[in-house]
């Protein structure tokens, strides 16, 4: 009884990875490395370096590792990337999944857990958005998110297989207790940054636009602690194997910090007043994005212990300086 999880050797699936390896879970990570490391891996995890889309790959280690579970976190992440490189994001995250999802049928693996995003629902007409919102993406991103999430609908009907896709919010924070982070190679988001610049692996952050209808100008967004989404996962796992019906699940906190908010708690929770520069709009973000977040905690019993921007701030901050000494930095 083991459960595959894909991309564990990035951000969120190394975290989930842990929270399945404290549950008392056996886990065998398959990653292609091509943005984690394996040093990520976490020390109680098989490992199995290789392409998540390689159906006989998939299949055989599905075999050798008596894996009956799959939580599927490998893809490819950075929005402005896929307007730039459309296909190579269909490919990753629509292709490569359909391959998993075929290598899990065929070997008679009844659940999925999949990495979806907020990024399905596009500019939303209102706040907080609830699961039922039409799915109108605005990136290729989004889209190839999308169209995963429609073929484990399609499969789970036609075959023994139920599916839980989680629609992540904006996530942050890394491992309390030091054991992992998000360390890729490519930073975009924003705590993230902000804690590079805090630390001095950058000389500073830029605003990408004040002039949003928001009371600050500056873009809220629903951040979530990534210990709490991995619990999400843990949980979402037991749901399916007591027949949970397969769902689509918002996970966020149901309440947003602006831009401006979360530079000010990086400046006050590591006491560096880094500099902050105005820049122009980055296309494609909506003012505004906060889940609706009762549907997970009502099936999934899920109830966050870090829905607490301050305490997301400082266990970012605190890997941030872990990886100085790592020396695996990307600086900016
Ligand atoms: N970080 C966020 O805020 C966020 C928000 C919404 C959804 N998500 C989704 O969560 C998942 C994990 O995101 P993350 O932030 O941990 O990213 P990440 O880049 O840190 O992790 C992704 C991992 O997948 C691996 N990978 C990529 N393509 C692969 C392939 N074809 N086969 C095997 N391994 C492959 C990478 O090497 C990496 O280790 C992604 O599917 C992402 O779309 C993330
Ligand atoms: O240097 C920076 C980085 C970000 N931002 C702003 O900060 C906000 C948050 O940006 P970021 O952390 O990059 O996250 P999002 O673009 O909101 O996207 C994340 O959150 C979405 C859900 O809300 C998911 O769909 C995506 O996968 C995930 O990357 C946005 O307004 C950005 O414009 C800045 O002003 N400066």
């Amino acid at each position: 009884m083991t459960v595959l999880v894909t991309g564990g050797a990035g951000y969120i699936g190394s975290h989930a990875a842990l929270a399945l390896l404290d549950a008392g879970r056996h886990v065998v990570v398959l990653d292609n490395l091509s943005q984690g490391h394996r040093w990520a891996v976490p020390a109680g995890a098989a490992f199995v370096e290789g392409d998540c889309g390689d159906y006989e790959l998939v299949r055989k280690l599905i075999t050798d590792h008596d894996v009956t579970a799959i939580m599927h976190f490998a893809g490819s992440i950075i929005v402005p990337e896929s307007v730039v490189y459309p296909l190579d994001y269909y490919y990753n995250n629509t292709v490569n999944s359909r391959a998993l999802a075929q290598a899990a049928v065929d070997a008679g693996i009844r659940h999925f857990i999949f990495s979806s995003t907020a990024g399905v629902y596009g500019e939303p007409a209102k706040t907080p958005i609830l699961e039922d919102f039409p799915s109108k993406p605005i990136s290729p991103y989004g889209t190839s998110k999308m169209m995963t999430e429609k073929m484990l609908a399609d499969a789970s009907v036609a075959h023994d297989m139920n599916y839980v896709a989680l629609r992540y919010f904006n996530v942050a924070g890394a491992d309390p207790k030091g054991r992992a982070g998000q360390t890729s190679r490519k930073a975009t988001h924003l705590i993230k940054i902000a804690s590079q610049a805090a630390t001095g692996v950058r000389s500073h952050l830029e605003i990408y636009g004040e002039d949003y209808e928001t009371p600050d100008g500056t873009c809220i967004r629903d951040y979530i602690h990534v210990s709490d989404l991995a619990n999400a996962h843990v949980l979402a796992l037991e749901y399916l194997e007591n027949g949970g019906e397969s769902d689509v699940m918002n996970c966020g906190y149901g309440r947003g910090f602006s831009v401006k908010e979360v530079i000010s708690a990086v400046k006050e929770v590591s006491g560096v007043d880094f500099p902050v520069k105005l820049a122009e709009r980055r296309p494609g973000d909506p003012a505004a994005l906060i889940a609706g977040a009762d549907r997970v905690r009502e099936k999934l019993g899920w109830v966050p212990k870090h829905d607490d921007l301050e305490m997301i701030v400082l266990h970012a901050l605190d890997w941030e300086e872990s990886l100085k000494n790592r020396q695996v930095v990307d600086a900016a």
